[in-house]
């Protein structure tokens, strides 16, 4: 594409007039760069791109987005917010590749991935082809690849859509994270559906405030589009439990889908029954009510479930197929998932990282423990650290063994975090062991029959951030070899 077809997406930037390379690929890493590449440069919060420019220009960078003058032998295009202006351009490199799906966006503090999961396979079951993406990896149809962040750049998101439209994918469900709204990593995504989970407390390292963090997360519904296609609707669907929707009623111009379980909604759960090995509810919806069984466990997963099948039946989903699919479901990995070598005990590995999702895990296991529940967690290095003591006090509260341990300490002190989650805790003696391995040992060494060990925090994780090293580590792994070198 010309860089001057490219640039006539763009809106906000200083007037250039001079040559016009062809642009072969755009690029945010110097490193990435190749002859014929757009690079943009990015102000990052470790680095400033602008001080590879030079370098990108030397692998080959026929031109340069940046947001200040650069003394460069190519042209350099100055906008605003270069971040902003990647997004749009992206979008326009790679054929606007959102307007040719169906898009679904999930936001919320806990309960994404699951609820993308969810979607997923009933669209799955519906005979569509699938898109994901989020945490655990990205999908297209079966193939997976790795991921680093929930919500992907810009530059990642648009050409992971492009290779979507290519594979014929009928339907994309993806995780937008608060960072993503605020940064504009989705600036050019045409969502049709916007889902919102719940909101409590996370991430006020990058917000500061829960208002703040709020706000970032009504974006989505804010950005759905404020036209009204009647080829094209979109839908707002809103957790009608959760306080913040009601600001979120007022942001969107979509169509407002609500669900719930305790205030009336257009989709709830009535009469729900709880047991270990499942949760059965009356699904009621607009078309009809129908008795459902899931082998997924607690509260919270029928909120999950709810939201999940909102967005299919304002997708146009046969409600059958829905239901079907919901009975099938096993589980997303790494959330409450059983790890069982046989043993007289219960183990589970859950991704619980925030008060809330851990009180949540808590007060489900508590409805079935028979005896003593041990919970071994600790909290990421580099991120939140006024969740520590919330999260340290909790699981001293629910648990009756608390084990304080190392999450992903990052560049922080592992012993200093686990001082800060101690701190949340008084009237209990805790047990701090620095190092996972240990900690999940020492619990499953020490778990009598009917006792259940929670382990939280990592879930899927297949890795331990040390410093600046990456470990391999994986909670399942580790608590499976030590049920076995008990027996
Ligand atoms: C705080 C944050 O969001 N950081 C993101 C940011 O990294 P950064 O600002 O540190 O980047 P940087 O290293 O300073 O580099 C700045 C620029 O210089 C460029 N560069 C750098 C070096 C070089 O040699 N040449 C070069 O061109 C880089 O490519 C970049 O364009 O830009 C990177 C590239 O897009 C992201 O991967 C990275 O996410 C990191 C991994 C992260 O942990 N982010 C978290 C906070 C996050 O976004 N989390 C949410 C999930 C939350 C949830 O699920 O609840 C998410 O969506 O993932
Ligand atoms: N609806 C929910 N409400 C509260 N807690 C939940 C909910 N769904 C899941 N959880 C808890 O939160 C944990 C994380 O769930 P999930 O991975 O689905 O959330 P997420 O929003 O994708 O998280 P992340 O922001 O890290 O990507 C689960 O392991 C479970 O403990
Ligand atoms: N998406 C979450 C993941 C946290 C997972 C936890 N294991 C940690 O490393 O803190 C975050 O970026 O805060
Ligand atoms: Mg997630």
């Amino acid at each position: 594409m010309k860089l001057q077809t490219l640039l006539s997406y763009l809106h906000d930037f200083t007037a250039y007039v001079g040559e016009n390379p062809t642009i072969t690929s755009i690029e945010m890493d110097s490193r990435e760069v190749k002859k014929g590449s757009l690079f943009v440069c990015i102000q990052g919060f470790t680095v400033d791109g602008h001080d590879f420019a030079k370098q990108a220009v030397d692998h080959g960078a026929v031109a340069v987005i940046a947001e200040k003058p650069l003394d460069l032998p190519v042209p350099v295009i100055q906008v605003k917010d270069s971040r902003r202006a990647m997004a749009v351009l992206a979008d326009a490199f790679y054929g606007q590749p959102t307007h040719r799906l169906h898009l679904i966006g999930v936001t919320g503090t806990n309960g994404k991935t699951t609820t993308t999961h969810i979607i997923e396979r009933i669209f799955r079951n519906a005979h569509k082809k699938t898109g994901l993406i989020g945490t655990i990896n990205i999908k297209i149809g079966d193939e997976t690849y790795d991921v680093k962040n929930t919500t992907p750049e810009s530059l990642i998101l648009q050409k992971t859509f492009k290779k979507m439209v290519d594979e014929q994918v009928d339907v994309a469900v993806m995780e937008v994270s608060s960072h993503a709204l605020h940064m504009g990593r989705v600036h050019g995504c045409d969502f049709d559906v916007a889902v919102f989970t719940n909101l409590t407390q996370d991430h006020l390292d990058y917000h500061q405030t829960m208002d703040h963090y709020r706000w970032s997360k009504g974006l989505l519904f804010a950005q759905l589009g404020n036209r009204f296609n009647h080829e094209r609707p979109k839908f707002a669907v809103l957790n009608e439990d959760d306080p913040a929707s009601s600001e979120y009623k007022k942001s969107t111009a979509a169509t407002i889908i609500t669900y719930g379980i305790d205030q009336k909604s257009d989709i709830m759960a009535k009469n729900i029954q709880m047991t270990t090995s499942g949760t059965t509810f009356d699904l009621v919806t607009p078309i009809d009510t129908v008795r459902v069984r899931t082998k997924l466990i607690g509260k919270f997963s029928v909120y999950n479930i709810l939201a999940a099948v909102a967005a299919c039946l304002v997708s146009r989903i046969p409600l059958t197929t829905i239901v079907e699919t919901i009975e099938q479901i096993e589980g997303v990995p790494g959330r409450f998932e059983v790890v069982d070598e046989g043993q007289n005990f219960t183990v589970i590995v859950d991704y619980a990282h925030t008060p809330d999702s851990l009180e949540n895990v808590l007060k489900t296991i508590r409805q079935f423990a028979e005896r003593r529940v041990f919970v071994v967690v600790g909290c990421g290095g580099d991120r939140d650290r006024t969740k520590r003591p919330l999260m340290g006090q909790i699981a001293a509260q629910y648990g009756d063994v608390p084990i304080f341990t190392s999450d992903n300490p990052r560049s922080e002190d592992p012993l200093a975090i686990l001082k800060e989650m101690e701190a949340g805790v008084s009237g209990k003696n805790v047990l701090s062991i620095v190092d996972r391995k240990e900690a999940i040992t020492y619990a499953i060494d020490h778990a009598q029959e009917g006792d259940v060990v929670l382990i939280a925090g990592k879930g899927h994780e297949t890795y331990q951030i040390i410093g600046d090293q990456v470990l391999h580590f994986d909670d399942r792994l580790v608590a499976r070899e030590a049920i076995r070198r008990r027996k």
